[in-house]
């Protein structure tokens, strides 16, 4: 484990904490950008404060989790890390804050049918899991008779049982609350009971003082149910966001190899017949997506603004260090044109799949948590703020 302990933690002012990035609802990062969110960021940002220091998060993943704190990369580790016996010969565990396991996710009219262990090992009943974790170690243990699929995209898994072409999936109870929620047609299976269970702690330094420290503030949490309010905060958090920040993000960070392009050619950078056609093209998209017209424009007038504020700073600068041609710039119509027109279709099916969260008044801030980090504010912070506008109040 890390070398520092609480006293040098405080003499720092820094507590450094490591976290897997794709651990919804506990942890989750934004692109490459250094934002995370979720519980366990939460609770790490309340203990930094506890602590009276800053908080750094050090990315980490579920592999290097245990070679990463032995070579001292972190003070703390979070992000839904059950207890195991092998992470306890490398360091101390906070007391648990969460108590997970496995139970079945499914679509809703078959709920009942696989409700125990016995229904669910059974020769015609078709189960998909996760390659590589708990989840199918603790599938092929449990159901080997089941026909089992293992499918490699954590993301799109679950809309594999939507479109019935599986059965039943068995992961943590967690994950199953956070899943009914994004997918309507699923239901969780007693997540309060699930087959096994797992306990979610915070690894800890070998300081006993320090474990002492952060016991005493959890305890606090958990007796005065602020935990449970943070973890139906994060089960409600709008993460089906997630494509559309992306889609944005991807579609601003494009502007930069069109300028590049542009500049070879000495092209001026608006071209108002080619957005026109970006207009009309998403505009008649989005009608058989049940979108309306002026919201389209206006989205992605937006996009179209930034990507100009993008490649006039580019040129900017390009100028004034009197810069030549590139030797790597792509060709617009071949290469980069196809990949916008991509992204046309992925930010307005993210559009329609999110239009009543956007329109919900109550979820503005959640909203804007979910979508203002971009990675393209490296390029240009003014064109980020921009490409949001129409879709963030608080900008
Ligand atoms: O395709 C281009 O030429 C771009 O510069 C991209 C883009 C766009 O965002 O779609 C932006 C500005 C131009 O006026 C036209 C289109």
């Amino acid at each position: 484990g890390p070398a520092q302990q609480l006293a040098g933690i405080t003499a720092s002012g820094e507590l450094r904490v490591g976290t897997p990035s794709d651990y919804k609802p506990y942890t989750y990062r934004l692109g490459q950008s250094s934002a995370y969110l979720g519980l366990d960021i939460d609770l790490a940002a309340g203990l930094a404060r506890r602590l009276g220091v800053k908080l750094t998060i050090v990315p980490t993943s579920w592999p290097a989790l245990l070679a990463d704190w032995n070579a001292d990369k972190f003070d703390i580790a979070v992000g839904g890390i059950s207890i195991t016996p092998e992470r306890q010969q490398h360091g101390l565990f906070s007391i648990p804050y969460q108590r997970d396991g496995k139970t079945p996710i499914t679509r809703c009219e078959n709920q009942q049918r696989f409700q125990t262990l016995a229904q669910i090992n059974q020769p015609d009943v078709r189960l998909i899991v996760n390659p590589g974790g708990t989840n199918e170690r603790f599938a092929r243990s449990h159901a080997p008779r089941a026909q089992l699929t293992v499918y490699p995209d954590n993301v799109t898994i679950f809309g594999q049982i939507v479109a019935g072409k599986a059965d039943l999936m068995m992961t943590d109870a967690m994950e199953t609350r956070l899943q009914q929620r994004l997918h309507r047609e699923l239901c969780a299976v007693h997540p309060e009971a699930p087959f096994d269970s797992a306990d979610k702690a915070m690894l800890l330094p070998r300081d006993p003082a320090f474990k002492t420290l952060v016991d005493q503030w959890l305890q606090e949490r958990l007796a005065s149910g602020a935990l449970q309010r943070d973890v139906e905060h994060w089960l409600a958090f709008p993460w089906t966001l997630e494509p559309l920040r992306q889609a944005i993000d991807q579609r601003l960070l494009l502007a930069e190899p069109v300028a590049r392009a542009k500049w070879n050619k000495q092209a001026p950078i608006e071209d108002l017949p080619r957005e026109a056609m970006v207009i009309a093209a998403a505009v008649e998209q989005g009608r058989a997506l049940g979108l309306p017209a002026d919201r389209v424009e206006a989205v992605f007038h937006a996009q179209i603004e930034a990507s100009k504020t993008v490649q006039r700073e580019l040129y900017a600068r390009w100028s004034a260090q009197h810069a030549g041609r590139f030797a790597d710039a792509p060709d617009l119509a071949a290469e980069i044109r196809p990949r916008l027109d991509l992204i046309t279709t992925q930010l307005l099916a993210a559009l329609a799949a999110n239009q009543a969260t956007l329109a919900d008044a109550t979820r503005h801030d959640q909203v804007a948590q979910a979508l203002r980090t971009l990675d393209a504010t490296a390029l240009s912070p003014a064109a980020a703020r921009q490409a949001l506008a129409p879709l963030i109040t608080n900008n």
